[in-house]
């Protein structure tokens, strides 16, 4: 053989070996999913043997039956009636406070909003001496303990900010006992870096006074998790040194993986588990396609705003960068909406000053980047928009579940443009799964079809349930179209590799330049977003792949052959897109005051007002306007029967003169019946009119979750 004939097919092997290759690691890593998957599906299967329900699953030993009747129950029901205002308990509420109180330890996994805080707090009212909770934010504490003090709950707080006085009477309480603290809220700092604290708590320990100790946010002991606090790992010393006081660790979310991340990392290999579904019923999910035009999606958000939530219902917008959030909170401010920005850049004063506008109602929205996130306890969020993608599912859901934390409908609406993309996949590409979990996201985005909602089963492991019209693709109609666009698929993949064989690099802006200008027929066919939609695709399918490259200033995104580009061009791949051929309809889905409600929602931001340091929402929840507008109580007693007798000795007064001076005015105007019905049977109606759509109101729906 000659030699340029062995040249020949050493480079012909060369490209089949590569390509060869390329398939074998997208196989690769279609087999990590499926393992990962198979794992996920194992996992849930014992949970559903195990209890015959796939949610709230009582972990380490099946037997135990936590709904019982237990002694304490009379009491317990008496304070999370007339002290906290509570009616009802929600599901796994109950079963975990008993558990707590028989002295277990307990992992409490419960969607956002679900009601956590109840299951520790209510036990450390219960239980004698005092209950130590850790938990990591300076603002998430000061809400608890403001909150609780409005409740006349002893609650106290040792943090970097808590000043000498304050850490004189808490230190004495621990050691002496003598005054009364029923709930010390810590930062994971103290306990890891105080000795004092520690010596002190220890004492207390000793003379049989620490009730509980509860973490809350407890992902954050977890590197897999997604907020992961390096301080958190060293509580592992309060299980070591308080082997028998029962401990509770509580997050929204916790994948498999960290939930046996903490469970080791905590010392509570015995626990009861309590893992709630992940689904929020009360929230309506969409996907907005996002104009290239700035202005235009600025204008969008405004009139989404206005239309919807004409009533200052509070909601947040969540942008890429610090820059835009001062940006799109000017332009929405010279629009008419009361919006300011919150950003990790600010002085902490500022943005404190800013958070607490908005929870006092004083301010209609915040424009946060992902810093303000954790610390967020406003259960009236009514709408979380995205202004451009978040960087996972994970983090999605943690972002868009800061909507509707009391139950009621809310709305999670996220604007998509394939330009946010490369802006994001920069950013996270170095995190341990970071594209992937990015391509997660991206494919929810693009799906026309796919159920929103089932993109969060999937993710957390869970199986799925009814969305009930509670997202676009559900619950909105729309005609939608696949179409193979493999032959335009290919010809993007082979512009990428002629670039390539050149040695060059693309980016997917100038990939969508460079094939308008060499197919020109084609430019006059597609939009420069339609191709960079396909181009997304493609990444999204392992036929193309971004790379990266370092520049003093920025990271640059760059689009190469992918592991399955060779299949396309040997039409042994086909690519479909789907299409919407008809617009969307748009469906109101807001809730807002009307009469009464809005007079007691008056009343709710008087009184806070009037205090200084109680909110709006702990005067009197949404949901308890809501059942006094409907019921309409004429006596303290009838009052006290919807909001317990704490709120009724404290506020029933005023409550009632709204109540009677409404029933005074309605009498006279004789008015259209509509106007005075109220937000929950507006609720229900609309869950009847809207075809596919049910709004559910949380009590109701989690019972039954
Ligand atoms: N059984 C209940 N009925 C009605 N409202 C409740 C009930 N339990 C809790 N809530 C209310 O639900 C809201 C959210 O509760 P909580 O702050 O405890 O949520 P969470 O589970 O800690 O959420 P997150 O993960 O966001 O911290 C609060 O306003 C709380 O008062
Ligand atoms: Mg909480």
């Amino acid at each position: 053989m000659e030699s340029e004939a062995i040249q020949v097919e050493l480079q012909s092997l060369e490209v089949e070996l590569k390509d060869v290759q390329g398939q074998i690691s997208a196989l690769i890593e279609h087999q990590d999913r499926l393992y990962e998957r198979k794992s996920e599906l194992k996992t849930l299967l014992k949970a559903v043997a195990a209890s015959g329900s796939p949610v709230a699953t009582s972990g380490s030993s099946a037997i135990e039956n936590w709904s019982e009747p237990f002694e304490w129950d009379s009491r317990a029901d008496d304070v999370r009636f007339n002290i906290f205002g509570i009616s009802e308990y929600r599901a796994n509420q109950k079963e975990i406070i008993n558990a707590i109180m028989a002295g277990r330890d307990v992992l409490v996994i419960m969607a956002a909003g679900g009601g956590k805080s109840l299951c520790y707090q209510l036990p450390a009212i219960l239980r004698g001496g005092t209950a130590l909770v850790v938990s990591p934010l300076l603002s998430l504490i000061q809400d608890q303990v403001m909150g609780l003090a409005a409740l006349g709950i002893s609650a106290y707080m040792l943090t970097s900010t808590s000043g000498k006085e304050n850490e004189k009477f808490v230190y004495k309480a621990l050691e002496k006992g003598e005054d009364d603290l029923k709930i010390l809220y810590v930062t994971p700092e103290k306990v890891s870096k105080s000795k004092r604290f520690m010596s002190k708590l220890e004492k207390c320990h000793h003379a049989g006074r620490l009730s509980l100790i509860s973490i809350d946010e407890a992902h954050c002991c977890s590197q897999w998790g997604h907020d992961f606090r390096p301080d958190y790992k060293n509580l592992s010393i309060l299980k070591t040194q308080f082997p028998k006081v029962p401990m509770v660790a509580l997050t929204a979310t916790a994948t498999q993986k960290v939930q046996n991340d903490l469970i080791e990392m905590l010392h509570i290999p015995k626990c009861a588990k309590f893992v709630s579904s992940v689904n929020r019923p009360n929230l309506f999910y969409s996907v907005r396609e996002k104009s290239a035009v700035g202005k235009t999606v600025v204008d969008e958000i405004a009139e989404f705003i206005r239309e919807s939530y004409s009533n200052n219902e509070s909601g947040i917008v969540y942008c890429f960068s610090r820059k835009e959030c001062e940006q799109i909170a000017g332009d929405l401010r010279k629009r008419g909406i009361s919006a300011d920005y919150y950003h990790a850049d600010m002085d902490v004063n500022m943005r404190e000053k800013v958070h607490m506008q908005w929870s006092k109602n004083k301010l209609q929205v915040i424009v946060g980047t992902v810093a303000f996130g954790m610390g967020i306890n406003k259960p009236d969020v009514r709408f979380v928009i995205h202004h451009s993608l978040s960087k996972s599912m994970e983090t999605y859901y943690q972002e868009s579940g800061r909507a509707g934390r009391d139950g009621l409908p809310s709305e999670c609406v996220l604007f998509f443009r394939s330009a946010d993309v490369p802006r994001q996949s920069s950013m996270v590409f170095y995190e341990y799964s970071g594209l992937q979990n990015l391509y997660d996201i991206v494919r929810y985005c693009q799906s026309k079809t796919k159920c929103r909602r089932s993109a969060f089963f999937r993710h957390f492991g869970e199986p799925s349930q009814d969305c009930n019209g509670m997202c676009d693709n559900c619950g909105l109609s729309s005609e939608v179209k696949e179409v193979d666009v493999s032959d335009l698929a290919k010809l993007v993949v082979s512009m990428v590799q002629e670039t390539q064989a050149k040695d060059q690099r693309v980016t997917m802006l100038q990939l969508g330049d460079k094939l308008r200008t060499k197919h020109k027929d084609l430019s006059a066919e597609l939009k420069r977003e339609e191709i960079e939609y396909l181009v997304i695709k493609l990444i999204v399918d392992s036929v193309l792949k971004e790379e990266f490259q370092h520049t003093p200033y920025s990271t640059n995104a760059y689009v190469t052959m992918g592991p399955l580009a060779n299949q396309l061009l040997q039409g042994r791949k086909t690519i479909k897109m789907e299409t919407s051929s008809k617009q969307t309809k748009k469906s109101k889905r807001s809730i807002s005051f009307s009469g009464l409600e809005l007079k007691l929602d008056e009343l709710r931001k008087e009184i806070s007002a009037a205090d200084g340091s109680i909110l709006p929402h702990t005067v009197l929840s949404t949901q308890q306007i809501g059942s006094i507008s409907s019921q309409k109580p004429d006596s303290l007693q009838k009052l006290e029967s919807i909001i317990g007798k704490l709120k009724t000795e404290k506020y029933g007064d005023m409550i009632l003169e709204q109540v009677m001076r409404h029933d005074a005015v309605s009498e006279q105007l004789v008015e259209d019946p509509t106007k005075e019905e109220t937000f929950t049977s507006r609720s229900r109606k609309r869950a009847k009119t809207q075809k596919n759509v049910v709004l559910v109101e949380s009590s109701e729906e989690e019972e039954e979750a």
